[in-house]
């Protein structure tokens, strides 16, 4: 029997980072190679035509498992049905822009979505945010969706997590596939913890392989503050590595895998107050993330982790001021 195609959604379709994802997507990279779908590209009216164009191109790659595409700029309309939602459009800060207004235009944005996805989604419907600041974006859609499943609600910390690999294989000289038990913590922003502590290379902990100095000063800052070094060296953010990272964290949350990195709602583990979506070790396993159990934390982790969840908890409390949760 030909299998029903699976609904995806991506929103901000007309962007750098739709453009990476949509022909991905429909290649077949996101659910696997045997997997049909539906593309709904979600614009604002005035990127509407340009994401047709998109469309168009789309098209002209004749994907075999690509069955329908639409494009609107109706949230009611692009989350129908949805079974795989990727946020991807979202306010950027413009110069001069306080953190207040910023929450305050993505509430506006993330708030209506999550309503429509509430309203209007598949039973099983995922949700990754991408669109910054992704971890709290992710909350304001979820707590809009009373219906949903709070679990299904996702944001990405993929990114830094590969931009972590990529970092200490050039380091070690290793091959990344040689690197396991990768783990960010907290916030997709530059007070996120790559953890080397859990990390293991040839079954040693990566953070015995390099210096301490190294691990303090060079690491952890470079992962941090990546997104900030590609925007200085390309004069735009991230776009390719950032549609890739969501190809990956979908990929595993539906086909399963033993160790990633996400962010995902606390359910109080590791002190990271509960309901805060942050960034956790996870395996995926039935298609549900898990957070890893039973890491011991040491002192230095346990501050930077404390450091950047207080930021979750600020931004928490922000959108709440606003109400927008
Ligand atoms: N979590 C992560 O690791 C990363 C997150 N990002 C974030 O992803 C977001 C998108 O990045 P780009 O594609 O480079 O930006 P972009 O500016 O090229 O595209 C954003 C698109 O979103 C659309 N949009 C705005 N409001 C919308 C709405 N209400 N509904 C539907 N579409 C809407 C815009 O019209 C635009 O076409 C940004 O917030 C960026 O900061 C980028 C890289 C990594
Ligand atoms: O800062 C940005 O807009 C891009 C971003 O999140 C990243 O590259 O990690």
């Amino acid at each position: 029997m030909a299998q029903t195609p699976v609904k995806v959604t991506v929103t901000g379709a007309a962007g750098q980072i739709g453009y990476a994802l949509l022909f991905r997507i429909a290649s077949g990279q996101l659910l696997g190679a045997d997997v049909p779908v539906t593309l709904s590209l979600l614009e604002i009216p005035q990127a509407v035509k340009a994401a047709e164009g998109t469309a168009m191109e789309l098209d002209d790659c004749a994907f075999p498992l690509l069955r329908g595409i639409e494009v609107t700029d109706d949230p009611n309309t692009a989350f129908n049905g949805v079974n795989v939602a990727l946020l991807v459009g979202a306010r950027p800060r413009s110069k001069g822009m306080e953190r207040g207004d910023l929450l305050q235009a993505n509430g506006g944005i993330f708030g209506p979505q999550g309503k429509a996805i509430n309203d209007n989604a598949a039973d099983d419907v995922r949700v990754l945010v991408v669109g910054n600041p992704a971890n709290t974006n992710a909350l304001i859609a979820q707590q809009n969706a009373p219906d949903v499943p709070a679990e299904r609600f996702t944001a990405m910390t993929r990114l830094d997590h590969n931009r972590a690999l990529s970092q200490l294989a050039a380091k070690l000289q290793v091959p990344v596939a040689e690197i396991k038990k990768m783990t960010i913590w907290g916030n997709h922003s530059a007070t996120q913890y790559p953890d080397l502590f859990h990390a293991e290379v040839g079954g040693k902990v990566a953070a015995e392989l390099v210096d301490e100095t190294w691990l303090r000063d060079t690491f952890i800052p470079t992962v941090a503050k990546r997104g900030a070094a590609i925007i200085e060296a390309r004069g735009a953010s991230s776009a390719a590595s950032a549609a890739n990272a969501a190809i990956d964290h979908v990929f595993d949350w539906v086909n399963g895998t033993d160790w990633t990195s996400a962010a995902i709602p606390s359910d109080g583990s590791y002190g990271v107050p509960e309901g805060l979506i942050s960034s956790f070790p996870v395996a995926s396993r039935g298609g549900r993330w898990e957070i890893v159990q039973g890491l011991e934390i040491d002192a230095f982790s346990r501050e930077k982790i404390d450091a950047t969840v207080a930021e979750l908890e600020e931004e928490r409390s922000a959108v709440r001021e606003l109400g927008l949760i």
